[in-house]
């Protein structure tokens, strides 16, 4: 009989036989094909996995396939190997992981007629690269040639190599991006470029499009059509996009002739998926270009501490808790010194103490005056709060209530533009009460500072200038986003008011003016981790002053001037602030030199959630790991949301080895446990956020 073995979409790691009808012959060639099979009583699509020649299904249960799809070749044998190496080591169902990479479009039973693409008018010519600054000339000749172009004979088996790409903002990254892609384009190859969050770079897009009119490059991110999605991914499994740039999903896209990947801005937790499969689109890019043996460069002036830690064989002490002696430096560290512009310097960052002073709702006289400087000298500013919203609080002054949500343990954040409370937890949303709703009082105040409120204070003081705020509630949808670029950039914006979306990857040329505020909160955050982020966001904000020759400036008010973040980044020393934050995580255990995976439960009473955590930690074979340490559940630092109490538990080992062989049999003994309907869990591999 003829069988066919098929991965479908389904949270349970096995796969699914079926028969072929009558009259279909498949070979080996077909693994890797879509097909449309019964089950229960729908449809869906798989993906042929195996052609066996015998099965455990019992003749009733053995269903005949609906049908072979025959519109794209078959999955090849990269991919199949990258999406196991995905499923094994996020501990997630294979069929789930496999499904789950491919655009929607190809998922469905019943797919829309597919639209020829617009053809594009012919391109125009390709823009003229500029010449390479030193550093980048050197940066370039330190990096492996990704052409195939040697005599086969001499040709070794793999041109992998990874390089950690250290480059100061403005240093010129993506000229050393544009010249890599050149050279694969040149040996006949793709070249697949990842990005934070494509949202926030069309810049870039328009940038790799100009360089390379003919070479049909697609982008591929969540914010696509179905539609659109679908056809990108077939240009660039076809081979027909040469060029491939996106978000993490696109990691995952199949190319043929991959010869190129470059991660931009590495240390982006974007990359971190947080929902379905939990993995890290960086990490797995480093797998894929290992296993296709292909370069691999991986860019930032902030990297993440763990690629800092496998580019830098220093920071690996002997010492460290590691038991498994990392191999010593992974990542070939390759560094862009100084800002490409001729003339351009990093702009000199200052601390304002905003403890001698009174400020002036939120701002110091040295920031207001500032920014005063730049509105007569037509320069632009950008103040940098990394909050939303007109207040955090909305508070009773004669009760003392504060507005909270219902369905999180959080605040209501007050939004003044149109008058709404909002949690930015859950997204539940109501009126502004006109009254205490708990003693009637009249006078209830917001306390706190967002955007908003920063946007108000200045358009008082300033009232002359042109006031642009950029956040998520001013640019919503693409489309608003890019109409708020453009007119910064067209000059038809004085000072801006932004979160950390207006921190990555921006070139405005007349932005020499950056402040930052409400920045300390992060210095005494509970995460570990807060560090790290806040370093990296503020070096990048302040980036973005005086990129263009202009000389920049930034400031930064702050009650701990002499904090060693805030020092560190006063010099623009990255390795020293890296060194330092290093050093304090070999001392604790942390991550890098841990490896850690968290399970986490969410259940309408909180009890329910510990419970099942326990339960879990009771898994007999528990102690015989005994390399893995098992910490108790406890609630999340966010304990309720959307109504659903939340709890977590840490599991940590110095070997990444040791973890996973203790992941794979502990989440079946968790998924085989009975557990209330009520009751989600999710394990999580690398957790970023706790
Ligand atoms: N070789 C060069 N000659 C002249 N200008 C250059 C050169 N390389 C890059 N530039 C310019 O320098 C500026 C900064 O370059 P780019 O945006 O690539 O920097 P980056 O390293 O990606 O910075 P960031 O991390 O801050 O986004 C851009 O305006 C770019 O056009
Ligand atoms: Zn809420």
């Amino acid at each position: 009989m003829d069988l066919v073995r098929v991965a479908l979409d389904v949270p349970l790691s096995r796969f699914f036989d079926y028969r072929l009808p009558v009259g279909e012959s498949l070979s080996s060639d077909d693994i890797g094909r879509r097909v449309r099979v019964p089950f229960g009583s729908r449809s869906r699509i798989g993906i042929i996995v195996e052609l066996p020649a015998t099965t455990d299904a019992s003749p009733e249960q053995l269903r005949p396939l609906e049908a072979i799809l025959r519109d794209l070749p078959p999955l090849p044998p990269d991919w199949f190997r990258l999406t196991r190496f995905c499923a094994a080591y996020y501990q997630a169902p294979l069929g789930e992981v496999m499904l789950s990479t491919l655009p929607k479009g190809l998922r469905r039973t019943d797919p829309p007629k597919a639209r020829a693409p617009k053809r594009k008018a012919t391109p125009p010519a390709a823009e003229m690269p500029p010449a390479l600054t030193e550093g980048q000339r050197a940066v370039l000749d330190a990096i492996v040639d990704p052409a195939g172009d040697k005599p086969a004979s001499a040709a070794p088996a793999s041109d992998f190599a990874a390089y950690l790409l250290h480059g100061v903002t403005g240093g010129g990254k993506t000229e050393v991006y544009l010249r890599l892609i050149e050279r694969a384009l040149a040996a006949g190859r793709q070249a697949l470029l990842l990005v934070p969050e494509i949202n926030l770079t069309p810049q870039l897009e328009a940038r790799v499009a100009a360089r390379f009119p003919q070479a049909g490059l697609v982008s591929l991110h969540s914010e696509l059509t179905e539609a659109a999605r679908t056809r990108a991914f077939r240009a660039a499994f076809l081979g027909e996009a040469r060029i491939v740039l996106g978000t993490r999903l696109a990691v995952f896209t199949p190319l043929p002739d991959l010869g190129l990947i470059v991660v931009d801005e590495e240390h982006d937790a974007s990359f971190k998926q947080q929902d379905g499969l939990r993995y890290s689109a960086r990490d797995v890019a480093v797998f894929r270009a290992h296993e296709r043996g292909v370069p691999i460069v991986l860019g930032s002036a902030t990297p993440s501490l763990e690629s800092w830690a496998n580019a830098n064989a220093v920071f690996n002490p002997p010492s460290a808790k590691s038991a498994e002696a990392r191999p010593a430096t992974r990542y070939t560290l390759l560094s862009l010194p100084a800002r490409a512009v001729a003339g351009a310097v990093l702009p000199p960052l200052r601390c304002v103490d905003t403890r001698r002073e009174k400020l002036q709702d939120g701002l110091s006289a040295a920031l207001l005056a500032a920014i005063g400087e730049r509105l007569t000298r037509g320069e632009q500013s950008l103040v940098f709060l990394n909050r939303r919203g007109y207040a955090p609080v909305l508070s009773c002054t004669a009760c003392g209530w504060v507005a909270r949500c219902t369905r999180c343990t959080a605040n209501l954040v007050l939004h003044l533009a149109d008058r709404r409370l909002r949690c930015h937890h859950c997204g539940f949303e109501q009126r502004i009460p006109p009254a205490c709703p708990s003693c009637g009082n009249q006078d209830i105040l917001p306390f706190g500072r967002g955007t908003q409120r920063i946007e108000e204070v200045l358009s008082a003081r300033f009232p002359e200038a042109r006031i642009v705020r950029v956040d998520r509630d001013s640019a919503k949808s693409r489309k608003q986003w890019e109409a708020l670029l453009e007119r910064i950039h067209g000059g038809d914006a004085d000072i801006l008011v932004g979160t950390q979306m207006l921190a990555k990857g921006h070139d405005f040329p007349r932005l020499t003016l950056v402040g930052a505020i409400g920045a300390d909160a992060a210095l005494f955050a509970a995460d570990w981790r807060a560090p790290e982020r806040l370093f990296a966001q503020l070096l990048q904000v302040a980036g973005r002053a005086g990129r263009a020759g202009l000389p920049g400036e930034v400031l930064i008010q702050t009650e701990q001037p002499q904090h060693p973040l805030y020092q560190a980044l006063a010099r623009h020393d990255y390795p020293a602030f890296a060194a330092q934050q290093l050093a304090e995580r070999a001392q604790a255990g942390f991550p890098p030199y841990a490896y850690q995976a968290m399970l986490r439960a969410e259940a309408p009473l909180m009890e329910e959630a510990i419970a099942f955590l326990a339960a879990a930690r009771a898994w007999p074979e528990i102690a015989s790991h005994t390399a893995v340490m098992c910490y108790d559940p406890v609630p999340m630092r966010l304990a309720r949301r959307a109504n659903y109490e939340r709890a977590q538990l840490l599991v940590e080992s110095s070997s990444r080895r040791a973890l996973q062989a203790f992941l794979t049999p502990w989440r079946e003994f968790v998924a085989a446990t009975r557990v209330s309907s009520r009751l989600r869990w999710h394990l999580e591999v690398d957790p970023l956020e706790f």
